[in-house]
């Protein structure tokens, strides 16, 4: 079981979800100013994605937290990160780093959400990639038409 704080994210929405997930993936980030971490080598990511939204659907559910775990674990768990399409363009805003690892799942569940009728939003996205080190990625609120 994976207990950990984790900071707050404010917003104004009635329902707030968590999901704990963790992933053993490998990776590299491919520039010479990466030092080390230019090599092939592994992490057990620890991810924590928060959800928020007011609309519950037919179930009761913001969003199942097992569709969550499918988009996550079920993309990148046991992959080389490399070698996902996500990583792939060959721009830093691309490379698996913490940083990036944090904002695609971000997009990748979030791109989830806009399908749901209610509408949920991911708020944020916590990757730890080694014991001392981890990220923490908000995204920006989006602004409407009205
Ligand atoms: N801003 C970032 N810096 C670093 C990243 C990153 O993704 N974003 N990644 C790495 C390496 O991939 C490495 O896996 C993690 O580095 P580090 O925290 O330095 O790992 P250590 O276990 O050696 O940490 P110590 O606290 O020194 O034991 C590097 N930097
Ligand atoms: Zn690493």
């Amino acid at each position: 079981m994976i207990q950990q704080i984790y900071p707050q994210v404010n917003h104004d929405y009635q329902y707030e979800l968590n999901k704990d997930m963790h992933l053993s993936a490998a990776h590299y980030v491919p520039h010479e100013s990466a030092g080390p971490c230019r090599n092939v080598h592994g992490h057990t990511y620890f991810v924590n994605v928060t959800i928020a939204g007011d609309t519950l659907d037919e179930s009761g559910f913001l969003v199942n937290f097992k569709t969550l775990k499918n988009l996550v674990h079920g993309q990148f768990d046991h992959t080389i990160l490399n070698e996902h399409a996500l990583f792939q363009s060959g721009s830093p805003e691309d490379f698996p780093t913490t940083e990036v690892v944090a904002r695609k799942i971000s997009e990748v569940i979030q791109a989830e959400l806009d399908q749901l009728p209610g509408k949920p939003v991911c708020v944020q996205v916590f990757v730890r990639e080694t014991p001392t080190s981890y990220v923490v990625f908000r995204p920006k609120k989006v602004k409407s038409n009205g």
